[in-house]
């Protein structure tokens, strides 16, 4: 139970909700159980009328209308409490499933790039999703159940200790059995379920890989290979789903076995003391045959409920590994930072956690605002890496690493973040609409905003093309756009905001170099008063940069402007003069 306490604090916040549960409840058993008396009452008065004690007929009719009225009017205040029982308490399961959702998705978007290297996504989703929904059945069934079997037991020991004291304690001996076979058949089919789950993702992650696979499928005509898999999965998951509801069956017999050897001892042993004398009249019998029904279910609950939390434990345990890993990217002050957009790396040196590549060696340079800077060199030599250590995804290892002359470590991050324009290598759009993805960058941008934005990364005229312009939606649902159109449209994002600082990364790599002209002579126009950094492989992207530097295995190799590194031997001449070939040819 150590790890549930993490949610004492929910507990906390709904307890007046979950006492007003609790006192509805104990009502609620009350007016239950009280039936029960009623019945034997109506046996009573039939049994004096058959042996004469009772002569008059109106007066039988009269006390059995009565108690049939009260037996409905009782059974509708219970039916009614129970209603509002699990109003409660699974509506407060509900809000405190949502809080906890909340705070676990508030915690992994706090955290930074490397734990969601170090985690499959697969795995996040299912401590969000699955493991949370396990815990629910803590909060919500397993405390409702716990309360409504302490109140029932305790209500329904009360009127049978009343009525026969000795044959209450032989009626409840099978009791504990039962308890104890339900907890061991739920941990049994906890078990079961779990593979059967664990067969079911299998086969959706499966499923789902390849209908967005389906065109490699095709294409290399792996249809009837893939089939097979399939196949093998599903048989593998159908028996596994056999083998749980083999289990699952014995669960309701099990029920009726124990019920039936509780309702012999009570016949049997209830019927030994009428004949003796000790019980006086019938009506004992028939009461504690229904007390014995009305306390199985209770008490088969006992063992469910506890595999329940068993479960929810588990599960806790596995959500509370994540809340409790720190971010390590953290935000140094609260008041905001003005940024001016200067960048200077001295001497940074850095490492990958996960992979220990030294991805940048003792880097050095420095961007005013106003410049642009731009950053060539062979694939792997540690371009992305400068703009993800501006944009403060991962701390440097060595040296300083300056905004404005200040450590960026001590900037605001939101500040940093905000003034910053990023456009990554891999331009990731969300399936919404085209004029939602660019308006990311600047959630109150008007109209004219999105489309200038849309002008300046020269995507406009495509969008105006779509049957539907800004309102064509991406993605699974809708269009899918070319490489060069999602560049584009992912540029438009991150100028719309007009930050101080450009971080383009190799962006233009799927853009013609007609495009790629068009799109530089803009940015050249929005990037005059801004700081910026343009990651390529291309010459064309960097000659009019006011610097360039070459990187090379995380080494700063070469440096200056692209007139004085066409006259230097080195990487970038032989670039442009490969460049200048093919553009020939
Ligand atoms: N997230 C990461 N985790 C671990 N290692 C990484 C990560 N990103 C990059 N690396 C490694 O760091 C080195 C530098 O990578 P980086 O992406 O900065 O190179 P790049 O010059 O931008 O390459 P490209 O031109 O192919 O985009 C590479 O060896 C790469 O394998």
């Amino acid at each position: 139970m150590k790890n549930l306490q993490h949610l004492n604090k929910y507990f906390y916040k709904y307890k007046w909700k979950l006492l007003i549960g609790l006192v509805i409840t104990i009502a609620a058993r009350i007016f239950g159980i009280y039936y029960i008396p009623l019945i034997g009452k109506s046996t009573v008065i039939i049994e004096q009328y058959i042996n004469g004690e009772v002569t008059n007929v109106s007066v039988l009719k009269d006390e059995l209308l009565y108690n049939i009225l009260l037996i409905v009017g009782t059974t509708l205040i219970s039916a009614f409490l129970t209603f509002l029982m699990r109003q409660t308490f699974i509506v407060v399961s509900r809000h405190i499933e949502y809080d906890l959702k909340n705070e676990v998705y508030r915690h992994y978007q706090d955290l930074s790039l490397n734990f969601y290297k170090k985690n499959r996504t697969g795995d996040l989703m299912n401590r969000i999703s699955e493991d949370v929904s396990k815990v629910r059945l803590y909060l919500g069934p397993a405390i409702m159940y716990s309360v409504t079997t302490f109140t029932s037991t305790v209500v329904v020991l009360i009127f049978m200790i009343q009525a026969a004291p000795l044959l209450t304690l032989y009626t409840v001996i099978p009791l504990p059995i039962l308890a104890f076979s339900i907890y061991k058949l739920s941990v049994a089919i906890h078990k079961r379920s779990t593979v059967v789950q664990q067969y079911l993702s299998k086969l959706n992650t499966f499923t789902q890989e390849s209908f967005s696979g389906i065109a490699v499928i095709k294409s290399y005509g792996l249809e009837p290979q893939t089939n097979n898999n399939f196949t093998e999965l599903s048989n593998g998951s159908r028996d596994k789903n056999i083998d749980l509801v083999k289990v699952q069956a014995f669960f309701f017999p099990l029920m009726i076995l124990l019920i039936g050897i509780s309702n012999i001892i009570v016949i049997y042993i209830g019927g030994r003391q009428i004949i003796s004398g000790k019980i006086e009249n019938i009506d004992v019998l028939v009461e504690f045959i229904l007390y014995v029904n009305m306390l199985t279910w209770p008490v088969a609950a006992i063992g469910w409920v506890t595999s329940l939390v068993q479960q929810a434990e588990a599960s806790q345990e596995r959500i509370n590994e994540f809340l409790s890993e720190k971010p390590e990217i953290t935000n140094p002050k609260t008041e905001q930072d003005a940024i001016n957009g200067s960048i200077e790396f001295k001497n940074v040196s850095f490492t990958y956690d996960d992979t220990n590549i030294t991805a940048l060696k003792n880097v050095s340079f420095k961007v005013e605002k106003g410049e642009t800077l731009a950053v060539i060199g062979k694939t792997g030599s540690g371009k992305s890496t400068i703009l993800e250590l501006i944009g403060r995804l991962y701390d440097i290892d060595q040296g300083e690493l300056l905004i404005d002359g200040r450590k960026i470590d001590t900037v605001n991050l939101e500040s940093l973040r905000e003034n910053i324009g990023y456009v990554p290598q891999d331009a990731f759009l969300f399936s919404d609409s085209i004029r939602n993805n660019i308006k990311f960058g600047k959630t109150d941008a008007s109209e004219e905003e999105i489309i200038t934005a849309a002008k300046n990364a020269s995507v406009h005229k495509n969008i105006q093309g779509f049957s539907k312009g800004y309102d064509t939606v991406l993605g699974e649902r809708g269009i899918t756009l070319s490489g060069g159109q999602k560049q584009r449209v992912s540029i438009a994002r991150a100028i719309i905001h007009d930050p101080e600082i450009l971080l383009f990364d190799d962006c233009l790599s799927a853009v013609d170099t007609e495009t790629e002209e068009e799109i530089l002579n803009n940015l050249f126009e929005i990037t005059k008063e801004k700081t910026t950094i343009i990651v390529s492989h291309r010459i064309s992207s960097a000659k009019n940069a006011d610097r360039i530097i070459i990187l090379e295995d995380g080494l700063v190799v070469q440096e200056g402007s692209h007139e004085q590194l066409i006259t230097t031997e080195g990487y970038y001449k032989e670039l442009y003069a490969k460049q200048l070939n093919e553009k020939e040819m």
